[in-house]
Order: C-alpha cells, then sequence, then structure tokens
C-alpha cells in the first residue's frame, strides 16, 4: 500500500531510503557547509539571472511547499555563468521553513541555520525535458537563498505572502502573473557551489547547487504567513505545513567550491 513521503516520523527523512535508496547515496543534499573546508575557486565565473516576469504562472500548495510555477516552453527565463555550462531553465520556485524563527533552512553554515530556504530550480535544456534532465548529473541547477528574520523585510516577499491565502490547503493553486523572482535577490552574488541531489524524494543526485551567502530579509511575521500554510486538503483536520527541511547529509569526498575570498 503506497503511503506518500513527508516530514513525520513514520514517513519522514529517515525512512525515505526504503523507497529512494539514492537517499543513502554519496552526493545527498542538503549539507553542511563549513569555511574549514571550503575550497576558494577563482575561476569560478559571476552567475546571471535573465528572468522574464510573464514566465510566472501559479502558485501552489502541494501539500509539502509553496511553490511558483513558470513556463519553461523555450529559454524564456534562464541561469547562466557561476559552475554551469550554457544556460539553464527557470522552472519553479519553492521554500523550506522551520516550526520557529530559529531553525528551518536545509544547507548549515558553519552550525547557522536559518529560518528558511528558498529554492530556485532551473534545468539543462540540453535534454529533451525535465524528466530526462533529472536523470542527469548535470540536468538541474538549484540557487538557494537564505532567509534570515530581522527587523527590515525586504518589500519583494510580500507579492509571494499575500497569496499565502489562496492557497491555505493541499491542492490549491492561484494565479501568480508578472513576477520576476530576481528581486528577490540579496545585493552579493558570492557563493558556494557543489554537487548534490534533490533534497526531498525522489532524491536524484542531478543538482549543481549555487548557495548564496548572503540571506534575505525576511520578518517575523512573514516566517508566520508561511507557517499558516496548512498541509492536509480542505475538507481534513488541519495541519500546519511546518518543519519541511531535510537534515544536512554527509559531505563524503565532496568538494565545495566558493566563489569568494
Ligand atoms: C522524478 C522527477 C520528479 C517528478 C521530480 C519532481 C521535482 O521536481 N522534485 C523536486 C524538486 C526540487 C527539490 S529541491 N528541494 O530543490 O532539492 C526537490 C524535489
Ligand atoms: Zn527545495
Amino acid at each position: 500500500n503506497y503511503y506518500p513521503w513527508g516530514y513525520d516520523s513514520d514517513n519522514g527523512p529517515d525512512q525515505w531510503h526504503k523507497n529512494y535508496p539514492i537517499a543513502k547515496g554519496r552526493h545527498q543534499s542538503p549539507i553542511e557547509i563549513n569555511n574549514k573546508e571550503v575550497h576558494y575557486d577563482r575561476s569560478l565565473l559571476p552567475w546571471f539571472a535573465s528572468y522574464d516576469p510573464g514566465a510566472a504562472k501559479t502558485i501552489l500548495n502541494n501539500g509539502k511547499t509553496c511553490r511558483v510555477v513558470f513556463d519553461d516552453s523555450f529559454d524564456r527565463s534562464v541561469l547562466r555563468g557561476g559552475p554551469l555550462q550554457g544556460v539553464y531553465r527557470l522552472r519553479q520556485l519553492h521554500f523550506h521553513w522551520g516550526s520557529s524563527d530559529d531553525h528551518g533552512s536545509e544547507h548549515v553554515v558553519n552550525g547557522v541555520r536559518y529560518a528558511g530556504e528558498l529554492h530556485l530550480l532551473h534545468w539543462n535544456p540540453k535534454y529533451s525535458n525535465y524528466l530526462d534532465a533529472v536523470r542527469r548529473t548535470d540536468g538541474i541547477a538549484v540557487l538557494a537563498i537564505f532567509l534570515q528574520v530581522g527587523k527590515t523585510p525586504k518589500p519583494e516577499m510580500k507579492r509571494i505572502l499575500e497569496e499565502i491565502n489562496a492557497i491555505k490547503t493541499k491542492g490549491k493553486e492561484a494565479p501568480f502573473p508578472n513576477f520576476d523572482p530576481s528581486i528577490l535577490f540579496p545585493k552579493s552574488h558570492d557563493y558556494w557551489t557543489y554537487h548534490g541531489s534533490f533534497t526531498t524524494p525522489p532524491c536524484e543526485e542531478c543538482i549543481t547547487w549555487i548557495v548564496l551567502r548572503e540571506p534575505i530579509i525576511v520578518s517575523s511575521d512573514q516566517m508566520a504567513k508561511l507557517r499558516s500554510l496548512s498541509k492536509n486538503a480542505e475538507n481534513e483536520p488541519e495541519l500546519p505545513l511546518v518543519d519541511n527541511w531535510r537534515p544536512t547529509q554527509p559531505r563524503y569526498f565532496r568538494m565545495v567550491s566558493a566563489s569568494f575570498l
């Protein structure tokens, strides 16, 4: 009998390997990023995002996260440079967050957990489609941005959080037109990069991670707004959608490169 994966004790990260054996692989994500083990790579190029606001389509609650979906039927919104060869198409963005402000991010930096983490997922159009790309080591690129709680929140987050009321329960979707996610980017483009996996099932090891050093500032109220999402469907008992983050995985023999000294 099929029992969907989740983040509870009976279907959470420690159980995922039963249906997705690669979850115990050697290139899993997220990981701890420690300054001592990072290698400054001066050959790393800056990365560039050129996104078309018109590519934004809908925002949805899939019971696991809040996701914004973009038109990826051609090279309309792309990420290039950094560790990447060629352009990667923006497909979706989503968040991971905790049950309180002191945790919720997936990557951890020198022991620091942030309140949340924003993932912008892009795929390599040299492959015929997304499902083909997820089977390739250079198939996917995820730009990860930490959410830090502070006094002067980024006004650009407001647009996403205003839509939360329309997608309270699992399966709810709402139109989300005219949105350029690069307005969410922090000032600095400094990043770490390493090869890893999806942080949820199917845990495929197809991701070039680009983790930004500078977090974006959100307010405690904005985090509370994310936590007001429910993982249940409309007519089911209310279950808060919180703590949808995977603990850090072993780094094994992977190099984490830094674009900055
Ligand atoms: C077998 C293909 C499957 C349907 C893929 C569905 C998918 O895209 N999942 C996904 C996306 C992003 C992340 S994360 N959190 O950015 O690492 C985790 C999981
Ligand atoms: Zn994610």
